[in-house]
């Protein structure tokens, strides 16, 4: 289990986080949305004792967090976090020996972690750009390794920050993908994100921050209808709920089932 109670956190003085009560553990997929400043990276770096709460507690596995070093090193092998910037979390020139470091760190076998790697690297689509060296790989091709960094460590958790920002269309696509299958393999997953529609497609639940605060939960479609607070947020409604919203087309969770369902309608002959 990984939530948060009435978990309250300051830099200096101002308060940044007030009173979060948040589980990461019901549903496979969490979005956590807010506009900018609103502290979203701050609770991803609570949620990985980067940071401790100055009140409240971060809970792990029913129990507040231990912050002893021990205690942390065996979390963050449980938690990992996916930065926004694959360069933050990428030291090597050559893919497998980025991935394989951090298990090399917790001695695990050699032949465990060349399994791993080579798990991880297909998990991610990774194999055709293998032997290449790091600063010769695009964006999205960092995240990727840096998402294998993540996965080797078989955690259950993984917090993703902005998992789109700076991807092509095709390498957003992509990204969903790799979620469904990181999730298919019975882990959880957070996503922070200014994506509102790829948080609408992908989550099962979705946290709305307003400075700091919560303002709203639950399934995507019902968090989403409500317009009035998603704009007090700083949001959007994502493109589907809109056109639910405003027109009257069918709610539909992604633009794939969109279109299926518009060619299954009957077409009105134009008078
Ligand atoms: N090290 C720091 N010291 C003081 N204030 C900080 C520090 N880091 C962040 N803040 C402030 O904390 C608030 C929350 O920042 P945070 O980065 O968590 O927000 P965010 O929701 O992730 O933002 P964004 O959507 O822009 O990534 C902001 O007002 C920011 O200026």
């Amino acid at each position: 289990m990984l939530a948060t109670d009435n978990l309250w956190f300051r830099y200096q003085d101002e308060p940044i986080l007030k009173g979060l009560s948040l589980d990461f553990s019901r549903q496979p997929v969490t979005g956590l949305v807010g506009a900018n400043g609103c502290g979203k990276s701050t609770l991803f770096m609570n949620l990985s004792g980067i940071l401790r709460p100055q009140q409240g507690t971060v809970q792990w596995q029913g129990k507040p967090l231990d912050y002893s070093k021990r205690a942390l090193l065996a979390l963050r092998q449980q938690v990992t976090t996916v930065f926004q910037d694959p360069d933050q979390q990428i030291f090597y020139t050559d893919i497998d020996s980025d991935i394989a470091f951090s298990l090399r760190n917790i001695g695990v076998p050699e032949a465990e972690i060349a399994r791993r790697v080579e798990d991880a690297l297909t998990l991610v689509d990774a194999q055709s750009f293998r032997h290449q060296p790091i600063q010769c790989l695009s964006h999205g091709q960092k995240k990727r390794v840096a998402i294998a960094g993540a996965l080797v460590l078989q955690a259950k958790y993984l917090l993703l920050d902005e998992p789109t920002a700076g991807l092509d269309p095709a390498g957003r696509t992509q990204m969903l993908t790799l979620i469904r299958r990181i999730v298919a393999q019975g882990n959880h997953v957070v996503i922070s994100s200014h994506d509102i529609d790829l948080i609408y497609e992908i989550c099962d639940a979705v946290y709305v921050l307003r400075r700091g605060e919560l303002l709203t939960h639950g399934a995507p479609g019902e968090v989403f209808a409500r317009r009035a607070l998603i704009e007090e947020a700083g949001l959007t409604q994502p493109w589907l709920v809109k056109l639910h919203s405003e027109l009257g087309f069918p709610l539909c969770k992604s633009e794939d089932e969109f279109y299926a369902r518009m060619r299954a309608m009957p077409v009105k002959e134009a008078s």
